[in-house]
């Protein structure tokens, strides 16, 4: 039963078991995935600051190409201080994808050593322009060198999306964030390209070109589509840094595009502006730090946003892990609890009913339960195992009973021989054993000579100890296996198996002397002597040994027995000559 109680506990709490670790591999799936929203965030950020430090080095690498040999040290400070910190962001880019852990960082990692060639490449463009002077370097020559600077921004743009896609996944309410500082890094990466399309004209004061017109018209198109969308974006989501916002539109839109708008104007006319690229840059570049200040917002706002995302999942996690535990605890505690109190006595009840049922009534019945009807139902067990123990008790006495009955009904019971009956049926059954063996069968009768005197002469009590002391002297000179029995009121007879007839005769003797010997008590006093008289009758193995004919054979020479005088044996003669001894009747006197 207790096993059985196991199994079905087993089953019962196996489905809350799987259910209760699918849901916490269910929070825990979601924790993870903010973890790793958070470390893609990192990535994203660190792509947006790299592409932002890789757009921002085209200024002085402009600046630069602008002056002619020798290039001023400040010049050169600034472009060596730029390109170190674009170096120092895509290090870091590329420790963010390696702390990212996504499976596709990989590819990200590849993407990064690539865009690193070819900045390698555009860098030393670069340098090998700056080595000539300013009138050798060519117009074509230099707006290459700022091509292929620009051409570097977009590589970061695969990252940022993939990266992006994953925050997504795990959060979908920073996607509004997260594409406010996209698009702010490409109006970041615009107004820097509307810058460069500068570079050249004024590096070589000359009137900008109509491609570089047509360029500077395409990239002001482009802010402007840009900015709308922002607009639209910042108009739906308002909780964006409005102050980053406005320092935006007054900035760069305000200030930063005017200048621009200034510098074509003197930029139509056929000697250039007669500003070189390093003063443009110094006046333009730093109304695109509200730019950068927006996307700093927007990220700030995501990253918040994703912090407290992966928080709430933190919580939820631990909650439902403590819930868990607190249920699989409760529910064993309450399963102990049954068991112990309910299944366990009912186990403890059935071996106990069982045991009483086999006649075992050793087991204690126990007493200490708390709860009523367990106490009564070993309450109820006691009664029966009390019960059990009185009909035990009852069957017993029967059984004795019943024995004692058996005996008395075999028994004289004053003598406490066998009575007639019972030595008729013990004395065939010896007849027969003999017969198969093949050994005769002795019967010798004898009767206690003039039992009436005694009665008459002692009294009745003394007649019933003279027969108790002749039953006494028979279980002394017989053998246990021998059949002895008063068969009369002063009568007795024995049934004997022998091997020759002087046996049989020798036995009658021994016992006649015995009895004459003998002397019968009362109160712990002789009172008086008796005598018996024998009469034997043999059987040989060959003749059918009949009881009821050898008892009246026996009776017969017992008579003779009287008859000559008494206190003698006389065997039958027609017994069988069993020792080749005369088959005449043998009288002892
Ligand atoms: N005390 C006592 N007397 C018994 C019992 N059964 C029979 N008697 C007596 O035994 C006596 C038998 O007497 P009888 O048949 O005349 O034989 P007897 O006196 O022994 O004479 P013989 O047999 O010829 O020697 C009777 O007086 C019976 O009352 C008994 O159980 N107890």
């Amino acid at each position: 039963m207790d096993r059985r109680f196991c199994i079905h506990v087993g089953i019962a709490l196996a489905p809350i078991v799987v259910l209760s670790c699918w849901l916490l591999a269910h929070e825990w799936t979601a924790f993870s995935g903010a973890n790793l929203a958070l470390r893609s965030f990192d990535s994203v950020r660190s792509a947006l600051f790299a592409m932002e430090k890789v757009s921002a080095e085209r200024g002085p690498s402009n600046g630069a190409l602008g002056e002619d040999l020798p290039l001023p040290a400040a010049r050169a400070a600034a472009l060596d201080a730029a390109r170190r910190e674009s170096d120092r962001r895509l290090a870091a880019l590329v420790d963010a994808l390696r702390r990212n852990g996504c499976p596709r960082c990989d590819d990200d990692a590849g993407a990064i050593e690539a865009l690193e060639a070819d900045l390698a490449a555009a860098r030393a463009n670069i340098d090998r322009l700056l080595r000539l002077p300013l009138a050798r370097r060519g117009d074509r020559a230099l707006s290459e060198a700022v091509d292929q600077m620009i051409a570097i921004v977009p590589e970061f743009l695969p990252i940022v999306a993939a990266r992006t896609s994953d925050i997504v996944a795990a959060d979908p309410y920073t996607l509004n964030s997260l594409i406010l500082a996209k698009l702010a890094a490409d109006l970041r990466e615009q107004a820097g390209q509307l810058g460069s399309h500068f570079t050249s004209a004024l590096a070589m004061n000359r009137a900008l070109a109509e491609d570089e017109r047509f360029a500077l018209e395409r990239g002001e198109g482009r802010i402007e589509q840009l900015r709308s969308m922002i607009n639209s974006r910042l108009v739906a989501h308002a909780d964006v840094n409005p102050q980053a916002a406005a320092a935006l539109n007054d900035e760069y839109y305000g200030d930063g595009l005017r200048y621009v708008d200034a510098v074509r104007l003197l930029a139509d006319r056929p000697g250039g502006a007669g500003l070189t690229t390093a003063r443009f840059a110094a006046q333009y570049v730093p109304t695109m730090r509200s730019i950068t200040g927006l996307r700093d917002s927007a990220l700030g706002h995501a990253e918040d946003a994703l912090r407290a995302h992966r928080r709430h999942a933190l919580g939820i996690l631990a909650g439902t892990a403590a819930g868990v535990a607190l249920l699989l605890v409760a529910l064993i505690w309450a399963i102990a609890r049954f068991r112990q109190q309910v299944v366990s006595p009912f186990v403890k009840a059935t071996a106990l009913i069982e045991a009483i049922a086999d006649g075992d009534l050793t087991t204690e019945v126990p007493t200490s339960f708390r709860r009523h009807e367990i106490r009564g139902m070993f309450d109820a067990i006691a009664v029966l195992k009390h019960h059990s123990a009185e009909r035990a008790r009852l069957e017993r006495e029967r059984a004795s009973l019943m024995e004692e009955l058996a005996t008395m009904a075999q028994t004289d019971p004053l003598t406490h021989l066998l009575n007639r009956r019972a030595f008729e049926t013990r004395a065939r059954a010896l007849c027969a054993e003999a017969q198969a063996a093949g050994d005769p069968v002795a019967m010798i009768m004898f009767d206690i000579d003039h039992f009436k005197h005694i009665n008459d002469t002692h009294g009745h009590a003394a007649g019933d100890d003279a027969l108790r002391t002749v039953a006494e002297l028979c279980r002394k000179h017989w053998r246990q296996s021998d059949v002895v029995a008063r068969i009369g009121g002063e009568e007795f007879a024995v049934a004997a198996r022998v091997s020759a007839g002087g046996d049989a005769f020798a036995l009658a003797e021994r016992l006649r002397r015995g009895i004459a010997e003998a002397a019968v008590p009362a109160d712990g006093a002789p009172v008086c002597k008796v005598t018996a008289s024998f009469g034997v009758a043999l059987a040989s193995a060959r003749d059918e040994a009949d009881v009821a004919q050898l008892l009246k054979r026996a009776d017969h020479v017992l008579y003779q027995a009287k008859l000559a005088g008494r206190n003698c044996v006389v065997v039958d003669p027609g017994s069988p000559a069993l020792d080749g001894s005369a088959r005449s009747p043998s009288v002892v006197s």
